[in-house]
């Protein structure tokens, strides 16, 4: 079988020696193993709940309709009143996605998971906007790709932000990512950062990194060692690119096995440096595909 619901909330696609686990809670990806060497591509914190009482801490968590916190967006910016109670990275990552379908090819395995605020009392009073989420997650034998498409079914416009927060497993110290190049946003200063000149590779030091940069083409995030993943997009909707690692931070997570914080880092395209409008009856879709290099 394709895809076989393990438990209630887990389900494992298969295509050939290729794997990947997801949750229902949150459409989490868990793991995403690829390759002819069955390649891991994601962290998973070994400290992470995973029984639907917290956002899982590593595989893929689903952002929307809120990046970070209300305080991250400007005052008066266009649809900030719309995500004010979505909370923290919002609610895509806590609620329990439905399994819509799954299909099985030549070429991958994959199943399509659904959100319809319409039917969740608790969000529409979180986020007085209904809209179908739907989640398409596919495996190749060398790669995972996930789409995301937002169906605004209300109607009046709705404004959103949209992340797929990868946690990729890639050992944080001496990690060189490559295709982030453009200006950025620290978060963790607060400034407004110009692009560095030239395209050469940015080098990872293990120091705390939240940047917010601009660009949307491909990334390739490589371990000291040389190995790692690539992060390619085939649909416009991702038009930025977060680079995140807590640094010294992880150490205070609860839900962060001991040292995890040094065996990834997350690089997350996402449609984040404003709130994206949809009208209603509109469709906005976003794509990301991850192999291993
Ligand atoms: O701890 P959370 O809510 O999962 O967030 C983790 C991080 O997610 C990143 O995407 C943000 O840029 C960071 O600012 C944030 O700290």
């Amino acid at each position: 079988m394709p895809a076989d619901l393990l438990n209630a909330g887990t389900v494992r696609l298969t295509h050939g020696a290729a794997s990947a686990d997801i949750l229902l809670f949150g459409a989490t990806v868990l793991s995403a193993v690829v390759g002819a060497d069955k390649r891991e591509l994601l962290f998973l914190s070994r400290a992470s709940a995973l029984d639907g009482s917290a956002a899982v801490r590593g595989g893929i968590p689903v952002v929307f309709p809120l990046f970070g916190e209300l305080a991250d967006v400007p005052e008066g910016a266009v649809g900030r009143d719309d995500v004010k109670d979505a909370g923290r990275h919002g609610f895509a990552r806590t609620q329990t996605w439905t399994l819509e379908r799954s299909d099985d090819s030549d070429s991958s395995a994959s199943v399509t998971l659904v959100l319809d605020t319409q039917k969740r009392d608790d969000v529409l009073k979180r986020y007085p906007f209904p809209c179908l989420l739907r989640y398409t997650v596919t495996l190749a034998a060398d790669s995972l790709s996930c789409k995301l498409a937002v169906q605004n079914t209300g109607s009046k416009t709705m404004h959103f932000h949209a992340l797929l927060h990868n946690y990729l497993n890639v050992p944080v110290a001496g990690a060189q990512i490559s295709g982030l190049n453009s200006s950025f946003r620290d978060k963790v200063s607060g400034r407004e950062e110009a692009a560095a000149s030239g395209s050469a590779p940015l080098t990872m030091d293990g120091a705390e990194t939240d940047r917010v940069y601009a660009d949307r083409d491909t990334v390739e995030a490589r371990s000291a060692a040389g190995r790692g993943v690539k992060l390619s997009r085939s649909a416009d909707g991702f038009a930025q690119t977060v680079l995140w690692n807590p640094g010294e931070k992880g150490a205070g997570m609860k839900d962060m096995h001991k040292e995890g914080e040094t065996e990834f880092v997350c690089v997350e395209p996402g449609y984040v440096a404003e709130l994206k409008a949809l009208a209603a009856g509109e469709e906005w879709v976003a794509e990301q595909t991850l192999s291993p290099l």
